[in-house]
C-alpha cells in the first residue's frame, strides 16, 4: 500500500475533483460520510455521547460532517470548535452552516480554558481538531484541551491523523500531540504511522476509502510503501515441476567464532528453510562438529584456525553469500572480510560483526558491489552513518548512503523498512515476540537463501522481511510472546509460505464499501 506525502495528497485530492466533475465540499462529504458509515457500523444506534472536537480547517470540517450525519441518524452528539484561528477554511464554513441548518444551533464554540466542557470517560471523544494541515506550533490553550482529554480517559477517536502530530517531523514534546485510541485515516496511512518515534501516538489505526482517483493512485510514484500479502504475493517464485536441487542456488554462510557458531547454524537452517538448494557454512574449524551434527543438510567448510576466521577460502561457487553474524572483530577477522570484500563476486547480504566491521574501516565500503544488502539494527546503522536528529532526518541519512555505495539497506525494527534507490519499503509483519536474541541470524538467512534462489535484492530484503515477521506472527499464537526463540522462527517459516496463500475468511468491512452509500 502507497503512502503519499501531504503535498500527493493535496494534489490526489485536486486532481479527484477535477476528473470526477465534483466540488471540494463533496470530497469532504465522502470522508464524513465514510467516518459516519464506520462509527454507525460499530455503534447500532448507541445512545453513548458523542464529543466531537473540530478544528478550523478541513479537517474540522470533516468532523462537522459527521456530526450532522450522526446527528440525523438520531445519536447524541455535542459539537465543539475549537476556536484556535478565525482562518476558517471554505469547506468548514459550508459545512458549518449545515449543521446549523440541522441543529437549529450554532456549536458551541472554545477559546480558552474557561470554554472546556467536561468529558467522563464512558463518552466518545472524536479529535478533528488539526490533520495533515497541521504547520505550526499549536497554541498554549489547545494543547492544554489534549491533556483535558487525555485526563477524561474517555475513548477518542482522530480523524485522518492525531492531532499534533506533523506529517514531516516528530513532535517535540508528548504533550502536543492528541492521544488517541484509534485513528480513522483517508486514503492512505501517514509515513508517521510506522516510526519508532512517533510509534507512541499510534495505537490502532484503519484507512477509509473517499474513492481518491484510481488512475491517480495508481501512477503516482511515492517515497513510501508498506507492504502487506498482496504486495509481496507477486514476488514469489514458484517451484518448477522437472527442478533439482540445483535449480535454487547455492547459499553461503559466512561467520562464527567460538562461542557465537549458534548463530551461523540458525542462519544456515533460516536459508535452508527459505527453500535454497544448496546451503555450506564457512566457520572456525570449533564449528564444524556443532554444524554437522545440528544441521545435517548443510555442508561445512572450515577456517584453518579453530576459534576465528582468518582466511575466507573455498572451492565453491555460492550464488549468494551471508556474512558477519558471530563473526568478531579480532584484527585477523577484519584482515580476512576485507579480503573477501575485494574478490567476492557473488550478491552479498552482511549483517552484525561484518557491519561493525564496516563502520569501523569505512574504506572498505567502496568495495561493496551494487545491491549489496546490510541488515543493521538501529545501533549498528548509527555507527555506519553517523548520529541522526529525528526518524526523519534517519531517514534522509540512509537514503544518502543507500545512493552513494548503492547499496539497499534493511533498518531493523518493529516496522523494518528496507531503503532502496530513493525509496522506503515497510514491512507489515513481526511483533515483539522477535525481541529475543538471533532473530536477526534468522532474517539474514532468510534474505541469503532467497537471493541464491534468484530473487534480487529489493525482493530478498521486502519478501525476506515479511516471511520473518510473519513466521513470528503465526509462531507466537502458540508461544506467546515470552517463549518465542528464533529457532521458532524458522520452524514456522513454512506456515508462513502457506499463509500466502491462504484466502482471507473475515467478512468486507465497512472499509469497502462505497464511502457515498450512507447506510440508512
Ligand atoms: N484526501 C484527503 O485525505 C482529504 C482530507 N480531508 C481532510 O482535510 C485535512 C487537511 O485539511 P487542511 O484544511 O489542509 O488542514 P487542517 O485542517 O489539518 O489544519 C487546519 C488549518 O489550520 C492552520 N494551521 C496549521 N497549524 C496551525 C497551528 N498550529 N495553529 C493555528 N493554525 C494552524 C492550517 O493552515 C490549516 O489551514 C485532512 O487531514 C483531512 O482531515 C478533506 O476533507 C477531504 C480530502
Ligand atoms: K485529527
Amino acid at each position: 500500500m502507497k503512502i503519499f506525502s501531504k503535498e500527493q495528497i493535496y494534489e490526489g485530492d485536486r486532481f479527484t475533483i477535477k476528473k470526477q466533475n465534483i466540488s471540494s465540499s463533496e470530497l469532504m462529504e465522502r470522508a464524513g460520510i465514510s467516518l459516519f458509515n464506520w462509527l454507525d457500523a460499530r455503534l447500532q444506534g448507541a445512545p453513548v455521547p458523542i464529543l466531537i472536537f473540530c478544528g478550523i480547517g478541513n479537517n474540522g470540517g470533516d468532523g462537522l460532517v459527521l456530526a450532522r450525519h450522526l446527528i440525523s441518524h438520531g445519536y447524541n452528539v455535542k459539537t465543539f470548535i475549537v476556536d484556535f484561528s478565525d482562518k476558517r477554511s471554505k469547506d468548514f464554513l459550508i459545512n458549518y452552516e449545515r449543521l446549523k441548518e440541522t441543529t437549529k444551533d450554532w456549536p458551541v464554540s472554545i477559546h480558552s480554558v474557561d470554554d472546556f466542557p467536561e468529558i467522563s470517560s464512558q463518552d466518545i471523544i472524536i479529535d478533528a481538531i488539526f490533520g495533515v494541515g497541521l504547520n505550526r506550533p499549536i497554541s498554549d490553550w489547545v494543547i492544554a484541551l489534549f491533556k483535558h482529554f487525555k485526563a477524561s480517559k474517555a475513548l477518542t477517536v482522530s480523524v485522518d491523523i492525531p492531532s499534533g502530530l506533523y506529517t514531516d517531523k516528530t513532535p517535540k514534546h508528548e504533550d502536543d500531540v492528541v492521544t488517541s485510541n484509534l485513528i480513522l485515516s483517508f486514503q492512505t496511512p501517514k509515513l508517521v504511522f510506522f516510526l519508532p518515534e512517533t510509534d507512541k501516538y499510534i495505537d490502532q489505526w484503519e484507512i477509509l476509502n473517499i474513492d481518491i482517483d484510481a488512475t491517480y493512485l495508481e501512477t503516482t510514484e511515492t517515497e513510501a510503501e508498506v507492504l502487506g500479502k498482496y504486495d509481496v504475493l507477486p514476488m514469489y517464485k514458484q517451484r518448477d515441476k522437472f527442478s533439482h536441487k540445483g535449480s535454487y542456488g547455492h547459499a553461503l554462510i559466512i561467520g562464527g567464532s567460538y562461542g557465537k557458531i549458534g548463530a551461523v547454524q540458525l542462519s544456515s537452517r533460516s536459508a535452508l528453510l527459505s527453500g535454497v538448494g544448496l546451503i555450506t557454512a564457512f566457520v572456525p574449524k570449533c564449528g564444524y562438529i556443532p554444524l554437522q551434527t545440528a544441521l545435517p543438510e548443510a555442508m561445512v567448510i572450515t577456517d584453518a584456525d579453530k576459534k576465528l576466521i582468518t582466511d575466507i577460502v573455498f572451492d565453491i561457487i555460492p550464488d549468494a553469500v551471508g556474512i558477519g553474524i558471530g563473526l568478531g572483530t579480532d584484527e585477523k577477522t577484519v584482515k580476512a572480510f576485507e579480503s573477501f570484500l575485494k574478490n567476492n563476486t557473488a550478491p552479498l547480504v552482511i549483517d552484525a560483526d561484518g557491519l561493525n566491521i564496516l563502520s569501523k574501516n569505512k574504506a572498505l565500503l567502496k568495495y561493496l558491489k551494487e545491491d549489496t544488502i546490510l541488515t543493521p539494527h538501529p545501533k549498528e546503522l548509527k555507527r555506519l552513518i553517523g548520529d541522526w536528529e529525528d526518524d526523519f532526518d534517519k531517514l534522509s541519512k540512509t537514503k544518502a548512503f543507500v545512493k552513494k555505495h548503492k547499496v539497499l539497506v534493511i533498518i531493523k525494527g518493529a516496522n523494518s523498512i528496507s531503503v532502496y534507490q530513493d525509496k522506503l519499503y515497510i514491512n507489515s509483519t513481526g511483533n515483539p515476540g522477535l525481541a529475543t536474541g538471533g532473530t536477526g541470524d534468522v532474517l539474514t538467512g532468510i534474505i541469503t537463501g532467497l537471493r541464491a534462489q534468484g530473487y534480487t535484492a529489493l525482493e530478498s530484503a521486502c519478501f525476506g522481511t515479511y516471511l520473518h515477521g510473519k513466521s513470528a506472527d503465526l509462531a507466537i499464537e502458540f508461544k506467546g510472546y515470552q517463549s518465542l526463540i528464533a529457532s521458532d522462527v524458522i520452524s514456522y517459516l513454512g506456515q508462513a509460505y502457506l499463509d500466502l496463500f491462504k484466502q482471507a475468511d473475515t467478512p468486507l468491512s465497512e472499509k469497502e464499501q462505497k464511502p457515498e452509500e450512507v447506510k440508512k
